[in-house]
């Protein structure tokens, strides 16, 4: 993974989670390349990150073996259709767009290996998880390259079809943003018991972060976990009870049906054409 030279389309938050990840995963900041409009911009991960920087997209992509678009959905049609005359037969594209699906990035590109996935931001923590598909062009040795780029910065789930990526969008993608709404809420509530804020972000969050190891490494599910802290008619119960009296797992549902419905929606507006 560390021979492969990587040009990013478009470097923002998810891109520089990405990179960032990809650094401390060992990567050579002489193997990332990344073009960018905002000159703050570039200077910030110059500075930081060491990392070259373009103005220009397809100078970007010049040495590329891998080039991986991280500009907004609403702006991929234009990016891919200035993009595409510069593009190598060789180099494989990888998407992390939400919402954009292969047929239009290959028509758009004139391109046909087109790996999309949808990564998270705790990439940049190497904590990321990522959701992969491949349109049916790609070869082995490349999925495998798509797999190892996003392993860097974390984990990686192949989905059979495509359009399940829009259920990875909705539980992975946008994720982390629910839980920092929880850590929000839970903080405000513990400021309104009476807590000074400091206290009441620091019990939010450590809380989370204990609770997501324990989620993710003891050997019993996340229901026998919540059983555990959950003495009977006791104050965990009386909050879960409440949570549940207010409909709570439909809120989910909904939520998350909203951002798969989203996702598809993007799709519909923005893709072909
Ligand atoms: N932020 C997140 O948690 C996640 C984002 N994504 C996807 O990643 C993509 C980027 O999202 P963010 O990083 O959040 O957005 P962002 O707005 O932070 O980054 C986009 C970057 O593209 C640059 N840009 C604008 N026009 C450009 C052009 N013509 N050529 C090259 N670069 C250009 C912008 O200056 C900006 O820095 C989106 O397609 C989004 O769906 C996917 C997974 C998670
Ligand atoms: O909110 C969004 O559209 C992007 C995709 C997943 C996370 N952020």
């Amino acid at each position: 993974m560390n021979n492969l030279h990587i040009a990013f389309i478009g470097a923002g938050n998810m891109a520089a989670s990405l990179i960032g990840g990809l650094l401390a995963k060992g990567m050579p900041a002489t193997h990332i390349h990344a073009s960018e409009p905002s000159a703050e911009r570039r200077d910030q991960l110059e500075r930081d990150l060491g990392i070259h920087t373009h103005t220009d997209n397809a100078a970007a992509c010049a040495d590329a073996d891998v080039v991986l678009l991280a500009v907004k959905p609403q702006i991929m049609r234009e990016v891919c259709l200035a993009l595409a005359p510069a593009l190598k037969p060789g180099q494989l594209v990888i998407s992390i767009a939400a919402g954009i699906n292969c047929a239009s990035l290959q028509q758009w590109l004139g391109h046909l290996p087109v790996v999309r996935c949808m990564p998270n931001t705790p990439a940049l923590l190497q904590q990321g998880i990522s959701g992969l598909y491949a349109a049916a062009q790609v070869s082995e040795i490349q999925r495998q390259q798509a797999a190892a780029i996003l392993d860097a910065v974390g984990s990686s789930v192949w989905v059979p079809q495509e359009q399940l990526l829009d259920a990875v969008t909705a539980v992975s993608g946008s994720g982390p943003a629910y839980f920092f709404l929880l850590i929000e809420a839970m903080t405000e509530a513990g400021v309104r018991l009476g807590l000074d804020a400091d206290t009441a972000t620091e019990l939010a969050r450590q809380t989370a972060l204990g609770a997501a190891q324990m989620a993710c490494q003891s050997d019993v599910d996340v229901a026998t976990l919540r059983a555990r802290v959950t003495s009977p008619q006791g104050t965990t119960d009386a909050a879960i009870r409440s949570f549940e009296a207010d409909g709570f797992r439909p809120m989910v549902e909904r939520a998350l049906q909203a951002a798969a419905d989203r996702s598809a929606g993007l799709a519909r507006e923005l893709g072909g054409g």
